[in-house]
């Protein structure tokens, strides 16, 4: 039995701590909201993120870092990618023993554009912190929570640690692969996110699942040959953190992502969203990240969808123009 510190009390930190908790491990996670920590410490619940899940005792929340991080062993990451390095920060400067750092948020520093894995090593030294572990794959929270069985990836540099992490997590509904491949999978985890936006604008635009299935597709071509171009293995792509996590988030109605873009298609333009949304949505900085770092770079590769999910975001592009825009593009073999 090992204590796992939460970062985080939303969906995935509690969705991942009921799993933690079902495996026998001592949990507790590190909150900002003290009515949130009270729903999980006094009423057994999280009333914010799911309205109807009873939690077990063993769950608790702390609003103090210090004590979340006492006598830990693993940190594991379950905060949106804006707060990470921050909150690295501060973890580092109460940090007593060497432990492993898993991180579970997909997406880019906000800074610095770094992966996530890259972000916790530029925030530790190797004295502090074991070989960094990211655990990403197709993995609703509103699923897990509910223990439907799950499959995802242990992504490490080190395959030790990988395994490891394997075996904290892994249960009867819980299953966990592992990967070496941290470039693919962390590149792979981040994109789809985008693809899933664009999912959404389809579908709120009226389009079908012949659509979808095109989307899907391409999508995946085009993310596996972003990962490729910044290092990842094409293999990868066809993984778990690949073409599984962006079916699960193309398809499903928990996805945030998804849900952003179906307001979008549903309204045909982005510009409301745009401007109250306040749910996690990683895909709408992702899209600006990979657009800015595909035109600036020479990489001799395409992106379209990321490309037109980024002009209807951010320059307030007609959605259905764009998506009409798209089909035109000039004819081509499917391996261009
Ligand atoms: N939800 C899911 O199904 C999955 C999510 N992920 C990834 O996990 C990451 C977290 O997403 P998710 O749990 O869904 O997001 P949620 O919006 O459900 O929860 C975010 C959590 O982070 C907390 N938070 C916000 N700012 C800070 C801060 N500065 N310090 C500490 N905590 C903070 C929020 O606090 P408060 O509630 O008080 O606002 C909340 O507890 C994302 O990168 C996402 O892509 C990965 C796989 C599955
Ligand atoms: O990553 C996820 C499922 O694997 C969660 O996706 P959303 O952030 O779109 O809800």
């Amino acid at each position: 039995m090992s204590k796992i510190a939460i970062l985080g009390t939303g969906s995935w930190a509690t969705g991942l701590a009921r799993v933690l908790n079902d495996n026998g491990h001592e949990i507790m996670m590190y909150g900002i909201d003290q009515s949130e920590i009270d729903d999980i410490n006094i009423r057994h619940c999280n009333y914010k993120y799911f309205k109807d899940v009873q939690l077990e005792k063993g769950i608790v929340a702390s609003l103090s870092l210090e004590k979340t991080l006492a006598d830990a062993s693993y940190i594991l990451i379950t905060i949106p990618t804006q707060f990470v390095k921050d909150t690295l920060l501060k973890v580092k400067s109460l940090l007593k023993e060497k432990v492993t750092v898993i991180n579970a948020a997909k997406g880019f520093d906000m800074n610095t554009n770094m992966r996530m894995s890259e972000t916790i090593r530029d925030v530790f030294t190797d004295s502090e912190i074991n070989p960094v572990v990211s655990l990403i794959g197709p993995s609703h929270a509103e699923e897990v929570v509910e223990r439907i069985l799950t499959a995802v990836c242990s992504v490490s540099l080190d395959e030790k640690t990988a395994q490891d992490v394997q075996k904290l997590f892994s249960n009867q509904y819980f299953r966990v692969y592992t990967s070496n491949d941290e470039i693919g999978a962390e590149y792979g985890a981040a994109y789809k996110n985008v693809i899933a936006v664009a999912s959404g604008i389809i579908a709120g635009l009226g389009y079908g699942d012949n659509t979808r299935a095109a989307l899907i597709t391409r999508g995946l071509y085009e993310m596996s040959l972003y990962g490729v171009v910044k290092g990842g293995q094409r293999e990868t792509y066809f993984g778990l953190t690949g073409i599984g996590d962006l079916i699960v988030t193309c398809s499903s109605v928990h996805s945030r992502n998804y849900q952003a873009g179906l307001e979008i298609g549903e309204s045909n333009r982005a510009i409301d969203f745009m401007a109250h949304n306040t749910k996690t949505c990683e895909g709408v900085r992702t899209c600006k990240v990979i657009h800015d770092d595909v035109s600036q770079n020479n990489y001799g590769i395409e992106t379209p969808i990321v490309d037109a999910v980024y002009r209807v975001l951010y320059e307030n592009a007609d959605p259905k123009a764009t998506v009409a825009e798209l089909m035109a593009r000039d004819l081509k073999s499917e391996q261009l």
